[in-house]
């Protein structure tokens, strides 16, 4: 009995630290941490004890604000004008129709898969720009000496466009997958809307792809040439992170349509957890390896270079490999060999909340039946190698990508596995890996474990 009671009076402790402490805290802190990140790199030599040490010694947080303005108006326009740019480009280029997972109400979501396309109109574009600019003796690199003004005006306005993404989802929202938690803090951190859509543009397609992972490409780039004209060339290491993340984002937008399917878009709704953390902490957090190098270039020789490349491109290739594995068995319904040998799928049923009946196609064969998250394993070294450019001169920073992403995985994989396990009970992927061993024999009548 005391432990019933104990275990009720848990609930509510529980979800006041999940939907109000945990979103309150992440609000409040995570905007201001990027900004000291950004000021750490770009003005304390790439360390944290030089920034610690102005902080306490010379101003206190304000010294980082006073380091950039909100009212720049040209920051304004140029964040506008790019944002104006990538909605006409999600409007106008073509594309096939491809669709998202169908969700519990029934919605099946329709996409334009455009992604490719207008990543590399939008390089090729970044491209033609800066030679024009450096014909005239200009160039974009004041993108990096105004980053800091980027950043900021960018939080400004993305928390106020998360707040509007709320408000929306109440009062006009797109689909079925709507709805108030009941908690106006928790409504803001998470959202109101699974899948909201303004004028015909997806939300979500939007922050995450078209805006974070653009920015960071363009980051990339801009941040390599600032090198380039600090230093008269573009150090080895630079060299080689900025050609490691751009693969890394190349494939991404190659395999765009495949990121429909995942958590952040069939799980997590539009609000500052996945928006804003698409328009600010991507472009400010992802890109620090690259910022970082920028005034800390550390060459790292030849033979580093080689290694860090190779096991760099190795690992891009088996988590591309490992995603198309999982993208491929559900196009072919399971019908397709897996590193030579037949398939082995399970078939899993499950209810949409009307009580109709659906079956998923679940991959058991190649990545997919060496453990459950395989593919996290060559995310982590890909970034391990972009990161390790920077060497072990006792810098954090280069490394807390890493460190953030190790985490964000380790976690995703518990969540993942909660919502597949909430989806297919029993049947679901936490039983795929088991079933290259003895334990596939003990699964339920619901479970059909075919190998065509
Ligand atoms: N750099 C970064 O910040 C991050 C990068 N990533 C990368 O993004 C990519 C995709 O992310 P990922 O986390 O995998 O996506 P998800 O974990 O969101 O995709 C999982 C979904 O895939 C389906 N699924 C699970 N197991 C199987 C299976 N055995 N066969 C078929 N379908 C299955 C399930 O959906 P359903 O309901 O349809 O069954 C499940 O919910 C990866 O390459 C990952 O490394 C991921 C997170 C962060
Ligand atoms: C505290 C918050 C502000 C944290 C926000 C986290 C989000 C910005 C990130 C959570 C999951 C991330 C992603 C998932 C999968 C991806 C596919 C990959 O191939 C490219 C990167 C990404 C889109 C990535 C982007 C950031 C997140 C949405």
């Amino acid at each position: 009995m005391a432990t019933k009671q104990l275990k009720q009076a848990e609930g509510p402790l529980v979800q006041f630290i999940n939907r109000t402490v945990i979103p309150l805290l992440l609000i409040l802190l995570v905007p201001q941490s990027v900004m000291y990140l950004w000021y750490a790199s770009v003005h304390c030599q790439g360390s944290l004890t030089e920034l610690a040490d102005r902080l306490t010694n010379r101003g206190g947080p304000a010294l980082v604000w006073a380091a950039v303005s909100v009212a720049n108006p040209a920051v304004y326009a140029a964040i506008l004008a790019f944002c104006a740019f990538q909605v006409l480009l999600m409007l106008l280029v073509p594309g096939r129709t491809c669709y998202g997972t169908e969700t519990p109400t029934g919605h099946v979501p329709e996409y334009k898969d455009n992604g490719f396309a207008c990543y590399l109109i939008t390089m090729a574009t970044f491209l033609a720009g800066t030679v024009y600019l450096k014909q005239r003796g200009l160039t974009p690199t004041v993108i990096y000496d105004y980053y800091g003004d980027f950043l900021a005006s960018m939080i400004l306005l993305s928390l106020a466009f998360c707040l509007l993404l709320c408000v929306k989802g109440v009062l006009a929202p797109t689909s079925t997958d709507h709805g108030r938690s009941g908690n106006y803090l928790f409504d803001y951190y998470w959202g109101t809307e699974l899948y909201p859509r303004i004028c015909g543009i997806d939300i979500k397609v939007f922050t995450n792809c078209r805006f974070g992972l653009t920015v960071w490409a363009l980051a990339v780039a801009v941040f390599a040439l600032k090198s380039y004209e600090l230093h008269g060339r573009v150090v080895d290491g630079m060299a080689v992170t900025a050609a490691l993340q751009l693969l890394y984002l190349t494939k991404f937008f190659w395999w765009e349509a495949g990121y429909y399917r995942t958590i952040d878009i069939i799980t997590d709704r539009a609000g500052f957890y996945i928006c804003w953390g698409c328009l600010c902490f991507v472009p400010s957090f992802y890109t620090l390896v690259s910022l970082f190098m920028v005034r800390q270039p550390e060459p790292v020789g030849p033979a580093w270079t080689a290694a860090l490349l190779g096991f760099g491109l190795a690992s891009l290739a088996v988590n591309y490999w490992s995603d198309w594995q999982k993208q491929a068995a559900r196009a072919a319904d399971g019908q397709l060999n897996i590193w030579g040998r037949p398939a082995r799928v399970i078939r899993a049923k499950y209810s949409l909340d009307n009580g109709q009946e659906r079956q998923s196609v679940l991959l058991a064969s190649g990545f997919w039946a060496v453990s459950r998250h395989f593919h996290y394993i060559p995310e982590l070294s890909l970034t391990l190698c972009w990161s390790a450019v920077c060497g072990t001169g006792c810098h954090i920073i280069p490394y807390m990508y890493f460190a953030f992403l190790s985490v964000l995985l380790f976690h995703r994989s518990f969540r993942d596995d909660k919502k597949c396990r909430d989806k297919y009970g029993s049947t679901g992927p936490s039983t795929a890996n088991w079933c290259r061993t003895r334990l596939c024999r003990s699964c339920s009548d619901s479970l059909q474990f075919t190998a065509s």
